[in-house]
């Protein structure tokens, strides 16, 4: 008999995203859930914690990416899936490309969220301006006779 096919549905997952969502926003945390999956299996879960941890960054899908990160023992997440209960921003965005999620799947649009003031468009907007152009100005500033630094990494092999 062919093994069962235990692998759940997009679908599935993305309803316990918005569960999550649900939850961690009836406790008082913001309304975001987000799931990592790897071939249809939960790999980890994470929910918006900024307000409880005093960390900005602590966004769903970073501590979902986090737990995954962990519970793996590795830092890239390869072919794994991310399902957000929220349009996810570019911060979050930028953590996915840079460990390898392979695909992510949204909920709620930042539409949705605009009229609650819980849309990142406007960071989106930031970032699709040349530097020189964004709100928050980044500049090259290398201290005078820096030099060297990634090359001494390289050639101390390390990883
Ligand atoms: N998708 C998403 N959007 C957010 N905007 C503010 N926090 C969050 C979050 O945790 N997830």
């Amino acid at each position: 008999m062919p093994a069962e096919d235990t692998r759940l549905t997009d679908a599935a997952l993305m309803r316990e995203a918005v569960a999550l969502a649900r939850d961690n926003m009836r406790g008082g945390g913001r309304p975001f859930g987000a799931v990592v999956a790897f071939e249809g299996q939960v790999v980890a879960r994470g929910v918006n914690e900024i307000l409880a941890s005093h960390d900005p960054t602590a966004h769903a899908e970073i501590q979902a990416i986090r737990h995954a990160s962990r519970a793996l023992g590795r830092p890239r997440l390869d072919g794994c899936v991310v399902y957000a209960s929220g349009h996810p921003c570019p911060m979050c965005m930028a953590a996915m490309h840079m460990c390898g999620i392979a695909r992510a799947f949204y909920a709620y649009s930042n539409e949705d969220g605009e009229p609650y003031g819980l849309s990142t468009a406007a960071v989106y907007a930031q970032m699709a301006l040349p530097p020189e152009g964004q709100s928050l100005p980044l500049r090259a500033l290398r201290p005078d006779g820096e030099d060297g630094l990634y090359a001494e990494w390289q050639a101390a092999g390390r990883p």
